[in-house]
């Protein structure tokens, strides 16, 4: 491992370890999770759900939890300096170098305590593009138990998703990092993606 693969690099992850990082980005229901556990099986990425990651917070019964599961429940954005740590704690332990970022950053606020505190360029930010209807339709199927999956917090995670996380998307795709997948495109297609970076 090349000394400067970080070069310039300031944070907490050790220095001289090359860390690649993709974003995985889409609306509720387009595909995300799904798509990521196919993509790690294959190319030795570790998955971190940022909403996962969440719920297994929520399972510890702390006060920490409680405010997590009120934030969830309403289809807002849980506090950034949260599902940062959370996100850096889950990288640090798992002793991995690439990893696939799901559901996160989701508004431009979560971009910025990402740099502040963990600071490493992503690869490039994968979005999933799938219609309004179509993420409805897999997130009343979904059958998870998930305290979010009804209506009322589904119509207020969409409104999340066009006014926080859309800026976030653009802000990447000005940088030349967005790369966009259809819903409906064929998963060879969407492991070219993948394979153009190992
Ligand atoms: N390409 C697909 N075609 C049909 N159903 C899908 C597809 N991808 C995912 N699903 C289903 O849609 C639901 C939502 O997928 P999930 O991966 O949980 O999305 P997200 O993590 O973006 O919310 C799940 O029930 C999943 O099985
Ligand atoms: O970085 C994140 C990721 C998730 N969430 C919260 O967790 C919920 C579920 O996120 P998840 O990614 O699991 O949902 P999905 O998009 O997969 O349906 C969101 O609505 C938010 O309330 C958050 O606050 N910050
Ligand atoms: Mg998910």
């Amino acid at each position: 491992m090349m000394a400067d693969a970080n070069k310039g690099y300031v944070g907490p992850i050790p220095p001289g370890k090359k860390i690649k990082i993709v974003f995985v980005i889409g609306g509720p229901g387009s595909g995300k999770g799904t798509q990521c556990s196919k993509i790690v099986n294959q190319f030795g990425y570790t998955h971190l759900s940022a909403g996962d990651l969440l719920r297994e917070e929520v399972k510890s019964n702390t006060e920490q939890g409680t405010m997590i599961q009120n934030f969830m429940h309403e289809g807002k954005l849980v506090p950034s300096d949260v599902s940062v740590r959370l996100l850096l704690k889950a990288m640090l332990a798992s002793g991995n170098d690439k990893f696939l970022i799901d559901g996160f950053p989701r508004d431009e606020e979560n971009r910025e305590a990402y740099e502040k505190i963990i600071n490493i360029d992503p690869e490039f930010v994968l979005l999933i593009d799938c219609s309004r209807e179509e993420m409805e339709r897999r997130i009343l199927h979904r059958n998870q138990g998930r305290d979010d999956d009804n209506m009322d917090t589904i119509r207020r995670r969409f409104q999340v998703f066009e006014e926080s996380t859309l800026p976030v998307i653009q802000h990447y795709e000005k940088m030349g990092k967005l790369r966009r997948v259809m819903w409906n495109m064929e998963y060879n297609t969407m492991k070219l993606y993948v394979v153009s970076t190992q």
